[in-house]
């Protein structure tokens, strides 16, 4: 993104919280002593953008918190070990001011955008599961000013919850893919859903219809299993041959309560990271990720960082790769 553009939307980025232990050994670096401030013409690499944001929980009757969550992931980040040999930039942070969601969103969107102009990965640190819109509708104005053709964008959502709620009572955490569904309608460009982890008892049986009237590839919780994983993983691998671009989000709340208390809705069962890392990473090797974002950490509930710490393995493990 443009110096004045980030300076406008993101305010200045505080580097101040990318601290950590210093090792005197060589070969021994940490996320706080390689990641740098975002400048525009930087090499590629991927960039972290917050999103402040406690606006869609609140209008989705949740408890607030979220708007914690971005610092809270550096934090937790700033301490890992350093693998990558590519760069990680800190592209700030959009904060939602108050009940201004939309506006928010549209800053977040801006801020994607550019980051992918730029030949960046974003990864977005959330904020509630609103977060969703904003970073979608950045992909779409990349893509739109790229592609003359429709481009084939897959939704990949990691979520107990399908995120399909009607927009039109409340724009919300609880609506993200159904207003995504109304802009790719809208545009003409074909909807293509997977949400993995479901929960069938924190769903309605209106969503559930919603997901299936949508072509939505559903695989519930209780079918994201060891025994099952091979054939998820093939599911996984069908649908992203029918996609040219991936865009990966992860709500925390798709993990079991025990692993990430730190949400606005923790999962009676959910899904381990155990069984969640492989698939991840099929995603983040396909050649297709574009954009991902960890929704919904709430750190005013979370117990001893585990929350935090499993988002920012989530953010390592897809940064892996250069
Ligand atoms: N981000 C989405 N959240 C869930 C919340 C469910 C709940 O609070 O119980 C949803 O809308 O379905
Ligand atoms: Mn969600
Ligand atoms: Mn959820």
């Amino acid at each position: 993104m443009s110096a004045d553009r980030e300076t406008h939307h993101t305010g200045d980025i505080d580097m101040s919280i990318w601290q950590g232990r210093v090792d005197p050994e060589p070969d021994s670096l940490r996320w706080h002593q390689c990641v740098r401030p975002w400048q525009t013409n930087a090499t590629h690499g991927a960039a972290l953008l917050g999103f402040a944001s406690d606006a869609g929980v609140k209008r989705n009757h949740g408890r607030s918190g979220a708007s914690g969550g971005p610092w809270a992931i550096r934090r937790a980040l700033a301490n890992l070990a350093w693998h990558r040999q590519g760069p990680v930039y800190d592209a700030g942070t959009v904060t939602c001011e108050g009940d201004a969601l939309e506006q928010a969103q549209q800053c977040l969107a801006e801020g994607v955008a550019s980051l992918l102009d730029a030949g960046q990965l974003p990864v977005v640190l959330g904020g509630g599961h609103e977060v969703a819109y904003g970073s979608w509708q950045g992909l779409a104005k990349h893509l739109e000013a790229q592609c003359r053709q429709a481009p084939k964008i897959g939704i990949i959502n990691l979520d107990a919850h399908f995120d399909l709620r009607d927009p039109a009572h409340v724009r919300s955490s609880g609506t993200p893919f159904a207003q995504i569904f109304d802009q790719c309608e809208a545009r003409g460009w074909s909807f293509r859903y997977a949400c993995l982890g479901v929960s069938r008892a924190s769903n309605t049986r209106a969503l559930f219809q919603r997901a299936k009237t949508l072509g939505v590839l559903v695989r519930e919780d209780r079918e994201v299993t060891t025994a099952r994983l091979d054939a998820i993983v093939r599911d996984i691998k069908r649908f992203i041959a029918r996609c040219e671009h991936l865009y990966l989000t992860i709500d925390l709340d798709a993990l079991p309560a025990a692993e990430a208390p730190g949400v606005s809705a923790p999962a009676a069962r959910g899904v381990s990271l155990a069984l969640l890392e492989p698939l991840i990473e099929i995603i983040r090797d396909s050649g297709k990720l574009r954009l991902a974002d960890i929704a919904e950490l709430n750190p005013d509930y979370d117990i001893d960082d585990r929350t935090a710490k499993i988002a920012a393995r989530l953010v390592h493990q897809l940064t892996l790769t250069d």
